[in-house]
């Protein structure tokens, strides 16, 4: 969460951006990483999803579908983390989630996407408490499980004659911040076995080695349980 705070033309320190988001949530640490990569000091405003304050009437006026993250910046509100990640891309473009070239831009969002249409959002809490209800309980493992086999099967087969150091080469890109937080999230919510995914367990050592990714990470954040290692 370090970094030079931003600075208007007259070289008043402008408002920090406030983030609210919870420690767990996959979509927040996605923002995150993205955050600490650009050097973007902010705030951070814990949401307890367990306790449902993201229904709340003063969430839900920042964002009318009741999930985080959501990004303020003065009197600007953005919730979704795709649309908070490409704002910053634009308002910040220093180190760059975006690479020049177009096909591995588009690569990019290819695999983001599988992350954040394909997987993500059938482990989301309110899907997962929805099968429970209407199944039983833990009836939702069987159904994450499957698809994280389904997603992470697919970014494998995309991205081992591509990756280099990261997922689309050698610099850190958008597809990366998407990985980082859905492997740790299916690792540590599922106990996903990675083995059958060698591209994808060397590319999540490379994010365990960045202090970019480290401090984003759901155990380093304030609202993290004291409990949670
Ligand atoms: N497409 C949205 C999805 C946001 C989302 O699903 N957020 C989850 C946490 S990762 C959430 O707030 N879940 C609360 C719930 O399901 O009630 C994004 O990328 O920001």
């Amino acid at each position: 969460m370090s970094g030079d705070g931003v600075e208007g033309s007259d070289n008043k320190p402008k408002p920090k951006l406030k983030l609210y988001n919870y420690w767990r949530s996959s979509c927040s640490h996605r923002v995150r990483i993205a955050l600490n990569l650009k050097g973007i000091e902010y705030e951070y405003v814990p949401v307890n999803l367990l306790k449902g304050e993201n229904h709340s009437p003063e969430f839900l006026k920042l964002n009318p579908v009741g999930y985080v993250p959501v990004l303020v910046d003065e009197d600007f509100v953005l919730g979704d983390s795709f649309a908070i990640l490409m704002y910053l891309e634009e308002k910040y473009p220093q180190k760059p989630l975006l690479p020049a070239d177009l096909g591995k831009r588009a690569l990019n969002y290819q695999a983001a996407n599988i992350v954040g249409s394909s997987i993500q959002p059938l482990m989301n809490l309110g899907v997962v408490k929805f099968v429970d209800e209407m199944c039983g309980a833990n009836e939702h493992i069987g159904l994450v499980q499957y698809y994280i086999t389904k997603g992470f099967t697919a970014l494998e087969k995309l991205l081992k004659d591509r990756a280099g150091k990261y997922a689309t080469g050698d610099e850190i890109s958008l597809a990366d911040v998407f990985l980082a937080a859905q492997i740790y999230g299916a690792v540590k919510k599922f106990n996903t076995d990675m083995a059958p995914y060698p591209t994808l367990s060397r590319l999540n050592e490379a994010y365990n080695e960045n202090p970019a990714f480290i401090d984003a990470l759901p155990s380093n954040q304030p609202d993290t349980p004291a409990t949670t290692s």
